[in-house]
Protein backbone atom coordinates (compact mmCIF):
# COMPACT_ATOMS: atom_id res chain seq x y z
CA UNK A 1 0.00 0.00 0.00
CA UNK A 2 1.69 3.49 -0.65
CA UNK A 3 1.39 6.36 1.76
CA UNK A 4 1.02 10.07 1.09
CA UNK A 5 2.13 12.21 3.64
CA UNK A 6 0.05 15.20 3.99
CA UNK A 7 2.71 18.25 5.06
CA UNK A 8 1.77 22.01 6.52
CA UNK A 9 2.44 24.81 4.14
CA UNK A 10 5.49 26.50 4.94
CA UNK A 11 3.37 29.42 5.67
CA UNK A 12 1.53 27.07 8.84
CA UNK A 13 5.37 25.90 9.97
CA UNK A 14 5.30 26.78 13.29
CA UNK A 15 9.11 27.80 13.33
CA UNK A 16 12.34 26.77 11.43
CA UNK A 17 13.92 24.00 12.61
CA UNK A 18 17.95 23.60 12.53
CA UNK A 19 20.03 21.80 11.56
CA UNK A 20 24.09 21.66 12.12
CA UNK A 21 25.88 19.34 9.64
CA UNK A 22 29.05 17.94 10.14
CA UNK A 23 30.25 17.36 13.60
CA UNK A 24 32.99 15.14 14.49
CA UNK A 25 33.81 16.10 18.70
CA UNK A 26 31.29 15.50 21.36
CA UNK A 27 32.13 19.00 22.68
CA UNK A 28 30.56 20.65 19.91
CA UNK A 29 27.30 17.84 19.62
CA UNK A 30 26.90 19.27 23.61
CA UNK A 31 27.38 22.93 22.45
CA UNK A 32 25.22 22.55 18.98
CA UNK A 33 22.29 21.13 21.27
CA UNK A 34 23.12 23.94 23.81
CA UNK A 35 22.22 26.61 20.91
CA UNK A 36 19.12 25.18 19.78
CA UNK A 37 19.67 22.43 17.11
CA UNK A 38 16.70 20.22 16.28
CA UNK A 39 19.02 18.20 14.01
CA UNK A 40 22.84 17.14 13.97
CA UNK A 41 24.65 15.85 10.68
CA UNK A 42 27.50 12.98 10.72
CA UNK A 43 28.98 13.13 7.55
CA UNK A 44 29.60 9.24 6.29
CA UNK A 45 31.73 10.30 3.49
CA UNK A 46 34.61 9.28 3.22
CA UNK A 47 36.32 11.78 1.05
CA UNK A 48 35.05 14.58 3.49
CA UNK A 49 37.19 16.57 6.04
CA UNK A 50 34.50 16.02 8.57
CA UNK A 51 34.07 12.31 7.95
CA UNK A 52 33.14 10.42 11.32
CA UNK A 53 33.42 6.30 11.25
CA UNK A 54 30.30 4.75 12.68
CA UNK A 55 31.70 3.92 15.95
CA UNK A 56 32.62 7.64 16.19
CA UNK A 57 28.90 8.54 15.03
CA UNK A 58 27.36 6.05 17.87
CA UNK A 59 29.62 7.78 20.60
CA UNK A 60 28.16 11.52 19.21
CA UNK A 61 24.86 10.01 19.10
CA UNK A 62 25.06 8.71 22.94
CA UNK A 63 25.25 12.72 23.52
CA UNK A 64 21.60 13.69 21.93
CA UNK A 65 19.02 14.34 24.12
CA UNK A 66 15.36 13.20 23.35
CA UNK A 67 13.67 15.19 20.04
CA UNK A 68 17.29 15.91 18.76
CA UNK A 69 17.42 13.71 15.47
CA UNK A 70 20.80 12.18 14.08
CA UNK A 71 21.25 12.99 10.60
CA UNK A 72 23.65 10.34 8.40
CA UNK A 73 24.88 12.17 5.41
CA UNK A 74 25.64 9.71 2.55
CA UNK A 75 27.04 9.84 -0.72
CA UNK A 76 26.88 7.28 -3.23
CA UNK A 77 27.30 4.91 -0.13
CA UNK A 78 27.01 1.42 -0.56
CA UNK A 79 23.99 -0.76 0.88
CA UNK A 80 25.66 -2.35 3.40
CA UNK A 81 27.44 0.81 4.79
CA UNK A 82 23.89 2.35 5.21
CA UNK A 83 22.60 -0.86 6.46
CA UNK A 84 25.44 -0.70 9.18
CA UNK A 85 24.59 2.86 9.84
CA UNK A 86 21.05 2.51 10.67
CA UNK A 87 21.54 -0.64 12.97
CA UNK A 88 23.62 0.61 14.87
CA UNK A 89 21.62 4.16 15.15
CA UNK A 90 17.63 3.29 15.38
CA UNK A 91 16.76 7.06 15.31
CA UNK A 92 18.98 7.76 11.96
CA UNK A 93 17.08 10.02 9.42
CA UNK A 94 19.14 10.00 5.95
CA UNK A 95 20.43 12.86 3.92
CA UNK A 96 21.50 11.73 0.27
CA UNK A 97 23.69 13.66 -1.05
CA UNK A 98 25.23 11.96 -4.37
CA UNK A 99 24.53 10.63 -7.31
CA UNK A 100 21.41 8.12 -5.61
CA UNK A 101 18.72 6.83 -7.38
CA UNK A 102 14.99 6.75 -6.27
CA UNK A 103 15.23 3.33 -5.63
CA UNK A 104 18.57 3.57 -3.72
CA UNK A 105 17.21 6.67 -1.23
CA UNK A 106 13.84 4.47 -0.89
CA UNK A 107 15.86 0.95 -0.06
CA UNK A 108 16.84 1.24 3.58
CA UNK A 109 13.10 2.00 4.33
CA UNK A 110 13.94 5.28 6.43
CA UNK A 111 12.76 8.76 6.46
CA UNK A 112 15.36 10.30 4.08
CA UNK A 113 16.39 14.30 2.61
CA UNK A 114 17.20 14.11 -0.66
CA UNK A 115 20.29 17.26 -1.74
CA UNK A 116 19.33 19.35 -5.02
CA UNK A 117 22.47 20.41 -5.92
CA UNK A 118 21.08 24.52 -7.13
CA UNK A 119 22.81 25.51 -10.56
CA UNK A 120 21.13 27.90 -13.46
CA UNK A 121 19.03 25.31 -15.54
CA UNK A 122 17.88 22.72 -12.85
CA UNK A 123 14.30 21.54 -12.97
CA UNK A 124 13.70 21.36 -9.29
CA UNK A 125 10.29 21.01 -10.06
CA UNK A 126 10.82 17.81 -11.84
CA UNK A 127 13.42 16.77 -9.13
CA UNK A 128 11.06 16.89 -6.20
CA UNK A 129 8.32 15.47 -8.38
CA UNK A 130 11.00 12.44 -8.63
CA UNK A 131 11.28 12.21 -5.03
CA UNK A 132 8.15 12.08 -3.92
CA UNK A 133 9.06 9.94 -0.62
CA UNK A 134 11.63 12.48 0.50
CA UNK A 135 11.10 14.05 3.82
CA UNK A 136 12.17 17.49 2.27
CA UNK A 137 14.39 18.37 -0.51
CA UNK A 138 17.25 20.01 0.43
CA UNK A 139 18.74 22.96 -1.63
CA UNK A 140 22.46 23.28 -1.45
CA UNK A 141 25.01 25.08 -3.98
CA UNK A 142 26.21 22.89 -6.72
CA UNK A 143 29.98 22.77 -6.12
CA UNK A 144 32.82 19.82 -6.36
CA UNK A 145 32.57 17.52 -4.48
CA UNK A 146 29.40 17.05 -3.66
CA UNK A 147 28.93 19.93 -0.92
CA UNK A 148 29.58 21.23 2.60
CA UNK A 149 31.71 23.98 0.37
CA UNK A 150 29.90 26.71 2.33
CA UNK A 151 29.00 28.91 -1.34
CA UNK A 152 25.48 30.46 -1.57
CA UNK A 153 23.27 29.68 -4.37
CA UNK A 154 21.18 32.24 -6.11
CA UNK A 155 17.59 31.50 -4.09
CA UNK A 156 16.02 33.24 -6.96
CA UNK A 157 16.31 29.73 -8.92
CA UNK A 158 13.87 28.17 -6.67
CA UNK A 159 10.82 28.25 -8.10
CA UNK A 160 6.93 28.44 -5.74
CA UNK A 161 5.26 25.21 -6.44
CA UNK A 162 8.50 22.69 -5.30
CA UNK A 163 6.23 20.08 -4.20
CA UNK A 164 7.94 18.90 -0.94
CA UNK A 165 9.23 20.83 2.12
CA UNK A 166 13.01 22.29 1.38
CA UNK A 167 15.79 22.29 4.11
CA UNK A 168 18.12 25.38 2.84
CA UNK A 169 21.64 24.91 2.71
CA UNK A 170 24.61 26.12 0.60
CA UNK A 171 27.01 28.85 2.12
CA UNK A 172 24.08 29.94 5.63
CA UNK A 173 26.06 31.61 8.07
CA UNK A 174 24.57 33.64 11.23
CA UNK A 175 24.62 37.42 8.66
CA UNK A 176 22.37 35.36 5.99
CA UNK A 177 20.39 32.95 7.12
CA UNK A 178 17.67 35.59 8.38
CA UNK A 179 17.35 36.84 4.76
CA UNK A 180 17.09 33.35 3.66
CA UNK A 181 14.47 32.37 5.98
CA UNK A 182 12.09 35.48 5.13
CA UNK A 183 12.87 34.55 0.92
CA UNK A 184 12.77 31.11 1.26
CA UNK A 185 10.51 30.05 3.96
CA UNK A 186 12.32 26.39 4.19
CA UNK A 187 10.97 24.33 6.43
CA UNK A 188 14.55 23.62 8.04
CA UNK A 189 18.02 25.41 7.80
CA UNK A 190 21.34 23.03 7.41
CA UNK A 191 24.78 24.93 8.76
CA UNK A 192 28.08 23.42 8.26
CA UNK A 193 30.76 25.79 6.86
CA UNK A 194 29.33 28.56 8.40
CA UNK A 195 29.64 27.39 12.38
CA UNK A 196 33.27 26.39 11.55
CA UNK A 197 36.91 27.95 12.49
CA UNK A 198 38.44 24.62 11.21
CA UNK A 199 37.01 21.80 9.12
CA UNK A 200 34.23 19.66 11.51
CA UNK A 201 35.20 22.19 14.84
CA UNK A 202 32.65 24.13 15.13
CA UNK A 203 32.37 27.56 17.33
CA UNK A 204 29.99 27.64 20.12
CA UNK A 205 29.51 31.09 19.77
CA UNK A 206 28.95 31.52 16.14
CA UNK A 207 26.46 28.10 16.38
CA UNK A 208 24.52 29.78 18.93
CA UNK A 209 24.20 33.58 16.76
CA UNK A 210 22.72 31.08 13.75
CA UNK A 211 20.54 29.87 15.60
CA UNK A 212 19.43 33.05 17.32
CA UNK A 213 19.22 34.64 13.98
CA UNK A 214 17.09 32.15 12.66
CA UNK A 215 14.32 32.33 15.96
CA UNK A 216 15.00 36.01 14.82
CA UNK A 217 13.83 35.24 11.53
CA UNK A 218 10.92 33.25 12.36
CA UNK A 219 9.52 36.41 14.68
CA UNK A 220 9.80 38.10 11.30
CA UNK A 221 8.09 36.16 9.74
CA UNK A 222 5.20 35.88 12.16
CA UNK A 223 5.04 39.01 12.26
CA UNK A 224 4.46 39.68 8.37
CA UNK A 225 2.76 36.76 8.03
CA UNK A 226 0.17 38.12 10.65
CA UNK A 227 0.21 42.31 9.09
CA UNK A 228 1.64 43.81 12.32
O1 LIG B 1 30.07 18.60 4.92
C1 LIG B 1 30.62 17.99 4.02
O2 LIG B 1 31.84 17.79 4.02
C2 LIG B 1 29.81 17.46 2.88
C3 LIG B 1 30.42 16.58 2.01
C4 LIG B 1 29.71 16.06 0.94
C5 LIG B 1 28.39 16.41 0.74
C6 LIG B 1 27.77 17.30 1.60
C7 LIG B 1 28.46 17.84 2.68
N1 LIG B 1 27.88 18.73 3.55
C8 LIG B 1 26.60 19.33 3.36
O3 LIG B 1 26.67 20.42 2.46
C9 LIG B 1 25.67 21.35 2.76
C10 LIG B 1 26.20 22.76 2.75
O4 LIG B 1 27.21 22.94 3.67
P1 LIG B 1 27.86 24.38 3.95
O5 LIG B 1 27.04 25.01 5.06
O6 LIG B 1 27.82 25.16 2.69
O7 LIG B 1 29.25 24.08 4.40
C11 LIG B 1 25.08 20.95 4.09
O8 LIG B 1 23.85 20.29 3.82
C12 LIG B 1 26.03 19.93 4.62
O9 LIG B 1 25.27 18.98 5.31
Amino acid sequence: MSVSIDFPPSGLTARTRIKICGLTREQDVDKAVAAGADAIGLVFYARSPRYVSLERAVQLVRRLPPFVTPVGLFVNAEPAQIAEACAAIPTLLLQFHGDETLAQCEAPGRPYLRAARMMPGFDLLDFAQSCSSAQAILLDAHVEGYGGGGKVFDWSLIPSGVSRPVVLSGGLNHANVIDGVLRVRPCAVDVSSGVEVGKGVKDAALMRQFCEAVREADARRADADSGY
